[in-house]
């Protein structure tokens, strides 16, 4: 069984999110007559090494700390040494540091290759590998060298995730409660109403949110490719999850943005939008996901990092805040407004 959803681009045909038992028929995915180098990371590779091994492939190390221009650099030396050229195709095989730097090396390598992504972590399914930014970490600074440019393909076989760890699981279910407050009031009552044991085990219900979440963000990025108007909104919660990401590596992209979404679920309360009812559904959803619902991170250090976001503009910053579950909007904060922030 799977269905396919298409991300509409401008001056291409539709990017296609293939949802269901793919990774068997990988094959007929790719482009014929194409050589393919895969890259992957080291874990992924070794859970899937029959699979990747078939073709060519490139390695990066794990983590956050390696979605960098130095592993950018190391992947253009080892494509080079292959002799990849635009006659390639690559497959970015992995979880959304994976899609987003293959999707940056290969928009980016001899001015653009050809390509698409196997999404192996709940989170890349759901969120990374759909929409097309892609891009490298600096400075400690998320995401702040990178491209607008959508995969031809994204696979999403939720057969991978049998072998995710419970942790990473939990860190992608944080991106499907974000698609739901952002559009999808049903998408999110799903959390109120199962328990976390039961998007782990339940493949249906699994199948129904995850399909929901790619809805949701294949809509935004079908009308804002590049992020100019409603496409903000799928940063709701990020402005402080990138804060918090930027000053600890204690927590991972998801966690990081259940984080975010508690704290502007009490902002959008504090400016009268949010009722206190809905505030709450929002933490009590965060806290049955197994989700962390704080960062302990003092919040003058949050709101310093966050002035560097890249949503400022001059000397503001753009919010996503909440009017309701499945509601929100745009709304700049000057710097004085976010000094004097407080939650
Ligand atoms: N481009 C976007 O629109 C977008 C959206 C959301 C998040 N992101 C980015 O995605 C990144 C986080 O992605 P992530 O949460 O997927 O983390 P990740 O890529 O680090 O993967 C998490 C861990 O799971 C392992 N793994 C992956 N698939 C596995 C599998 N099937 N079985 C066992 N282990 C597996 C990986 O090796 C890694 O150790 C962040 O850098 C975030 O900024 C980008
Ligand atoms: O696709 C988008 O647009 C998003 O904002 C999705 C986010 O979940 C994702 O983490 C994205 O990488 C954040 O974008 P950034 O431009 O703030 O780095
Ligand atoms: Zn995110």
């Amino acid at each position: 069984m799977k269905q396919t959803i298409e991300v509409q681009r401008p001056g291409k045909s539709p990017s296609r999110v293939v949802i269901g038992d793919v990774i068997n028929s990988l094959e007929n995915y790719l482009p014929e007559g194409k050589r393919v180098v895969v890259i992957a990371d080291e874990h992924v590779f070794h859970a899937y090494r029959p699979i990747i091994g078939a073709y060519d492939y490139c390695l990066i190390g794990l983590g956050e700390t390696n979605k960098t221009l130095t592993t950018a650099q190391k992947l253009y030396g080892e494509l080079l040494a292959l002799g990849a050229d635009r006659s390639t195709f690559i497959l970015g095989f992995g979880g959304g540091i994976v899609t987003d730097i293959a999707g940056f090396v290969a928009s980016t390598y001899m001015r653009g290759l050809p390509f698409g992504f196997v999404a192996s972590t709940l989170l890349a399914q759901v969120d990374a590998s759909v929409g097309g930014k892609n891009g490298v970490n600096f400075e400690g600074y998320k995401n702040m060298v990178g491209t607008f440019n959508q995969p031809d393909f994204v696979l999403c076989d939720l057969s991978l995730l049998q072998t995710l760890p419970e942790r990473e699981f939990r860190a992608g279910l944080a991106e499907i409660v974000k698609a739901g407050l952002i559009a999808d009031p049903g998408l999110f009552e799903l959390f109120e109403r199962h328990t976390l044991q039961e998007f782990r085990t339940d493949r249906a219900l699994l199948l129904d949110a995850v399909t929901r979440a790619v809805h949701v963000k294949a809509d935004i990025v079908a009308r804002d490719e590049q992020e100019h108007g409603d496409r903000r909104k799928l940063n709701l919660g990020h402005t402080f999850a990138h804060a918090v990401e930027k000053s600890s590596r204690e927590f991972l992209h998801g966690e990081a943005v259940a984080i975010g979404l508690v704290m502007i679920a009490a902002l959008s309360e504090q400016n009268g939008m949010l009722s206190p009812a809905d505030a709450a559904r929002i933490r009590t959803v965060v806290e049955k996901m197994g989700l962390p619902l704080a960062s302990g991170i003092e919040l003058p250090r949050l709101l310093q990092a966050l002035k560097l976001d890249k949503k400022k503009e001059s000397k503001s910053v753009n919010f996503v805040l909440m009017n309701g579950v499945g509601d929100c909007l745009i709304r700049p904060f000057s710097f004085d407004e976010i000094d004097k922030i407080v939650l």
